[in-house]
């Protein structure tokens, strides 16, 4: 799988950003809106936007049952921020009749940094991608407060108050992080992601 169809859910959120900075990674980038087009992926991005009204249009759009089944059939997925949210299995803070997708065996918080610190930008070292620090972008972020033991948390925040919550994690083939990568010149995110879906 050379060039893999990684597909952007297009519901809601910041979607150009993803499909470029998949595009600049070696992946063929298609937006997704109907059971259809996610059946064609290879992989998918779940962006940031704000995670219940995107709940809210994944079911109005027939996507939640697709969705959870493919995930459970191993689809390696991204989530970023709200995206992040939609692939925990478990949130606190939830709006009225909030669901999510599940897959991923961690509690998260929404808008976890608190109303006076809505958006910031922070330095992370992050293991897997390497050396230099990644600028990280947050916007009324979530983190992820509790994590199972089949979660490998990749980056936490390094100073403040809120030091040491889990900012970046993966299990498996899915993959979150609270923050945005898309909107920083840095898509190391996006190259580790599009090489999980190449392993397959
Ligand atoms: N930038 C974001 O994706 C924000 C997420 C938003 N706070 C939510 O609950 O969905």
């Amino acid at each position: 799988m050379s060039t893999p169809t990684v597909g952007v859910l297009a519901l809601q959120g910041d979607v150009r950003e993803h499909l470029e900075a998949l595009a600049e990674h070696g992946a063929r980038p298609v937006t997704v809106r109907r059971p259809r087009e996610l059946a064609e992926v290879d992989g998918l991005v779940v962006p940031g936007g704000e995670s219940s009204t995107m709940d809210k249009l994944v079911r109005a759009f027939d996507l939640q049952g697709p969705l959870r089944e493919r995930i459970a059939d191993g689809l390696p997925v991204y989530g970023s921020c709200a995206g992040m949210i939609l692939l925990a299995d478990r949130l606190v803070d939830r709006a009225p009749g909030q669901e999510t997708l599940g897959g991923m065996d961690v509690l998260v918080r929404r808008n976890a940094f608190g109303r006076q610190v809505d958006s910031f930008e922070s330095d992370l070292h992050v293991r897997e991608l390497g050396g230099e620090p990644l600028r990280a972008v947050f916007i009324r972020a979530p983190w992820i407060e509790e994590a199972g033991p089949d979660v490998q948390v990749l980056a936490r925040v390094e100073s403040g108050p809120a030091e040491g919550r889990v900012v970046a994690a993966r299990q498996g083939r899915l993959l979150a992080t609270s923050f945005h990568p898309e909107v920083t010149g840095d898509h190391r995110v996006h190259a580790y992601f599009v090489d999980l879906v190449r392993r397959g």
